[in-house]
């Protein structure tokens, strides 16, 4: 495996790692692997990323048949242009090698690990798909779900070339802490903020975790926004009525793209002329807003490149 980047937080400090073409995460799909009705379905949703699910979702009666049914899916490229993961069950149980044994084979975008406990961890899976021969392109998706995880965000993240998403995993991660679901997610923000300072300071993607009550549209598009002001890049969805929201709420609206384009239009001009210094609206501008500016008409052009794919597939 060579180098390969992070796609997906362009203007972040990437650890060394190449820049690359942001690929849009806003809403990231779990879909329980023996349930055929929701792979089936998952043909025609607008997620941006699916994560075809053998751990938890998955009873253990039905784990072979349900890695049959996703290997068998990603091998039928059966989505199209949305990114396809599959979640293996953990380094530990019973099921973890044949499932990495059989996605390395078939080569999904990426494989999540539940779990991941440490940089060790990682190494293991990387083998595991290099064993399997696994394609370069297959990347690892790390779960940080437990508090020694949490506390190790940074080893982890930058642990392999092939690691270019963190996923959070709240569920287990409340479990853990003997902590409450509230609105806001206080308890919870400790761990939240560290994964997300580990995930910048490696230049990986950070997807928040999953909303438990599929009922709730209004608690639902709280804690999108939340996550969208705390920096994650995505949400991790368990029901298709959530895509909607996250998408338009992980998307820069018409506003911000017109002011990034503007501050990018002021600046260009303002180096033309010889001057370090311009205001857009009365406010100066520095280099930082640029940045910032061109990172948001990177994901506009990245997400309208997606409705186009979508148009024509
Ligand atoms: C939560 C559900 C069990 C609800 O399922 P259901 O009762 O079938 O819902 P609906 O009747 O409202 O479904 C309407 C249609 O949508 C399809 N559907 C439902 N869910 C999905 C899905 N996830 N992907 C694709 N399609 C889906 C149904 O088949 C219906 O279709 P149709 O018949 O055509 O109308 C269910 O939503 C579900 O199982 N969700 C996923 C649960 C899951 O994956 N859990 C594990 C991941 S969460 C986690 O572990 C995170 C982390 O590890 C942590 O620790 O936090
Ligand atoms: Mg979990």
């Amino acid at each position: 495996m060579t180098g390969t980047a992070a796609a997906g937080s362009p203007g972040s400090p990437s650890a060394g790692r190449p820049p690359a073409a942001y690929r849009p995460r806003r809403s990231v799909l779990y879909m329980p692997g023996a349930n055929e009705r929701a792979m089936e379905k998952a043909r025609n949703l607008p997620a941006d990323a699916l994560i075809l699910d053998l751990e938890d979702a998955v009873a253990p009666v039905a784990k072979e048949r349900a890695r049959e049914q996703v290997c068998a899916a990603v091998a039928d490229a059966a989505y199209g242009h949305r990114e396809v993961t599959v979640r293996v069950n953990a380094r530990g149980s019973s099921w973890h090698a044949d499932d990495l044994r059989a996605a390395g084979r078939v080569g999904p975008d990426a494989v999540v690990v539940p779990k991941v406990e440490s940089p060790s961890d990682v190494h293991a899976i990387e083998k595991g798909l290099e064993a399997a021969g696994a394609p370069d392109r297959t990347m690892i998706w790390a779960m940080v779900e437990t508090p020694g995880a949490i506390l190790r965000a940074q080893e982890i993240a930058q642990a392999s070339p092939r690691l270019t998403v963190l996923v959070m995993g709240t569920n287990d991660l409340a479990n853990e802490l003997r902590a409450e679901f509230v609105p806001g997610r206080a308890p919870l923000l400790t761990g939240l903020g560290l994964c997300l300072l580990a995930a910048r300071a490696s230049g990986t993607v950070i997807l928040d975790g999953v909303y438990n009550d599929i009922r709730d549209a209004d608690g639902f598009a709280a804690e999108c926004r939340q996550g969208r002001e705390m920096g994650f890049d995505g949400k991790t969805l368990i029901h298709p009525n959530q895509i909607e929201t996250c998408n338009r709420t992980f998307s820069p609206t018409e506003a911000q793209v017109a002011q990034a384009a503007e501050i990018v239009r002021v600046w260009e001009e303002a180096l033309r002329e010889g001057r370090g210094v311009a205001t857009v609206d009365g406010r100066l501008i520095e280099n930082l807003h640029v940045d910032n500016a061109r990172r948001i008409l990177a994901v506009s052009a990245a997400i309208a490149g997606l409705a186009d794919g979508q148009a024509a597939s």
